[in-house]
């Protein structure tokens, strides 16, 4: 493997095209400014804005686009055609990404053209970019399963025609990193305008392979947020950054402290929600529960962190469990100023196990009403139901009035929903919203014995504006009144924040 890296990588960003190839996504104009605009402060150097020729909506985009005097450069993809590339300069693109597949597979079948004429449209499709004064950079799709002499042949040929960068796609993700190395190897002993990667993620080895081609003297990473993209998407921009940071020493435009805010900006858009366990950027990156982990990172996070949370711009967080040990619930009780015993603290130990057993889910807040219970505090209920009345059939509009007392004031408020319970919780949300702002975020009921007289047990998660969250566990025979209990349960734990 050769070993010879750059000392700065550029990157460009592909997020608003190849990502917006993702199946089920498309971003409006509005979206794609408002994504651009995370990508600059960001830091990326190239700004990959979609394909003019694709829609009257994606030329707006860029002319949009254009008007925000940003610093990353705005690129727009083209088939090496004329008349896609014309849409990219009428669309004031500042960078046209041209391409064409170079692979017998692409030759035969898809293109059905033979290499001197793939090779004339490449070359005709770079001259065409820099007579018009704009910046070119060039692909082979395909480039990892086309034969080497001709891939050299192509890129030669398009370097002869002034072409700024060339890239290097891994297409469906076929190659691994010990070949990318020795592609890039190859290509550098004649190529000699700055070369790009873009690796796809059909093995999981995006990131890997874009990685060993940057060992190989690879300039730029063409990536996304996320890793969003065709199929299994693209390599990740946050792992290849903080990689080259971490392992490397390389340099990049990104201020990594703006990496989890845009992945969330990104993944709220597109609605393609991140798995917990994403390197660098999901909820659990830097999630703790096993108490031999958290009692090593108490000492020093070192020990079970490969990188500073802050760093990335996120948030260690304790959680706690059945796998939760003594060091971990001493550091919460300090956290929270609480002050207990040795027998209630075992108490309070004993009973983290027993719900960790029992797969209950035990937020921060849980874990402060727990342990202030056990104080012998006495739990404060800003919250109280003072009365509940639902009218339903299947000839009315089901409609539910709740009676609450709200820090010592009685009111009442009527809601409809398309049930007795939504309409419940739709009254009670409504009055709840005028101390806290609540959103629900899990509700789950079940019968917990049989019959029709059975009782009902009803979970909720609710979430404040500021990202906190309670549970709420109630059980009732009658379901309504089960849900208000455990939103109001859960309500009055975001309560104790604003004491
Ligand atoms: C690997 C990648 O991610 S490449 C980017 C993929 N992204 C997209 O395709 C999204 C945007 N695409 C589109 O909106 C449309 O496909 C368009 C506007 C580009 C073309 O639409 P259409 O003219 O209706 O053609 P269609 O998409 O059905 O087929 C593609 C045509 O382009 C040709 N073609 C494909 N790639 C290239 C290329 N790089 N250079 C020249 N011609 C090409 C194909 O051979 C096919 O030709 P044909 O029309 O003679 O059969
Ligand atoms: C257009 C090229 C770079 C591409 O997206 C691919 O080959 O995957």
């Amino acid at each position: 493997m050769t070993f010879n890296p750059p000392s700065d990588v550029m990157i460009y960003d592909t997020t608003l095209r190849d990502g917006e190839q993702t199946p089920g996504v498309t971003i409006t104009t509005d979206e794609k400014i408002t994504i651009a605009e995370k990508l600059d402060k960001l830091g990326v150097d190239v700004i990959e804005l979609g394909f003019p020729a694709a829609s009257l909506g994606e030329q707006k985009t860029f002319k949009e686009a254009s008007k925000l005097g940003l610093n990353a450069q705005i690129s727009g993809l083209a088939r090496a055609l004329t008349k896609d590339i014309d849409k990219a300069i009428d669309a004031d693109a500042d960078y046209i990404h041209t391409f064409i597949g170079t692979s017998p597979l692409h030759r035969d079948y898809k293109l059905k053209m033979s290499k001197e004429e793939i090779l004339d449209k490449a070359v005709t499709a770079v001259e065409y970019i820099k007579d018009h004064g704009i910046i070119a950079e060039f692909s082979c799709e395909d480039a990892t399963r086309t034969e080497l002499d001709y891939l050299l042949k192509v890129f030669g040929a398009v370097q002869d025609a002034k072409v700024d960068k060339i890239n290097v796609p891994d297409t469906v993700g076929v190659t691994r990193p010990g070949k990318m190395n020795e592609l890039i190897t190859n290509l550098r002993q004649e190529i000699n305008v700055p070369i790009s990667v873009h690796c796809h993620n059909d093995f999981g080895l995006a990131v890997a392979n874009t990685l060993a081609a940057i060992e190989a003297g690879a300039k730029q990473a063409q990536c996304t947020i996320n890793g969003l993209g065709e199929r299994a998407g693209n390599a990740s921009l946050e792992e290849i950054v903080m990689s080259l940071h971490k392992f490397y020493d390389i340099n990049t435009n990104i201020n990594s402290k703006l990496l989890v805010n845009t992945s969330e900006t990104v993944s709220r858009i597109t609605g393609v929600k991140m798995p917990p366990n994403k390197a660098i950027v999901g909820e659990n990156a830097f999630a703790h529960e096993a108490g031999i982990h958290v009692q090593g990172i108490l000492a020093n996070s070192e020990t079970y962190e490969a990188l500073n949370p802050e760093e990335v711009g996120h948030k260690r967080r304790i959680v706690l469990g059945k796998l939760t040990g003594a060091n971990a619930v001493r550091a919460k009780l300090d956290e929270y100023n609480i002050k207990l015993n040795d027998e209630q603290f075992n108490t309070l130990f004993r009973k983290i196990k027993s719900l960790g057993d029992a797969g209950k889910t035990i937020t921060d807040l849980d874990f402060r009403s727990i342990a202030e219970a056990i104080q012998g505090k006495p739990t404060e209920e800003r919250i109280k139901l003072c009365g509940i009345s639902v009218m339903t059939g299947d000839s009315t509009l089901p409609t539910a009035t709740v009676k609450l007392d709200l820090d010592g004031e009685i009111k009442y408020r009527a809601e409809t929903g398309v049930g007795p319970v939504d309409a419940a919780l739709n009254a009670i949300q409504s009055l709840i919203n005028e101390v806290v702002h609540i959103e629900l975020e899990e509700y789950h009921i079940e019968a917990i014995t049989g019959g029709t007289n059975a009782l009902g047990e009803v979970f909720v998660i609710t979430v404040d504006e500021n990202g906190n969250k309670a549970t709420g566990r109630a059980t009732d025979e009658d379901i309504v009144k089960a849900s208000i209990d455990a939103i109001l349960s859960s309500t009055n734990k975001l309560l104790m924040l604003r004491n």
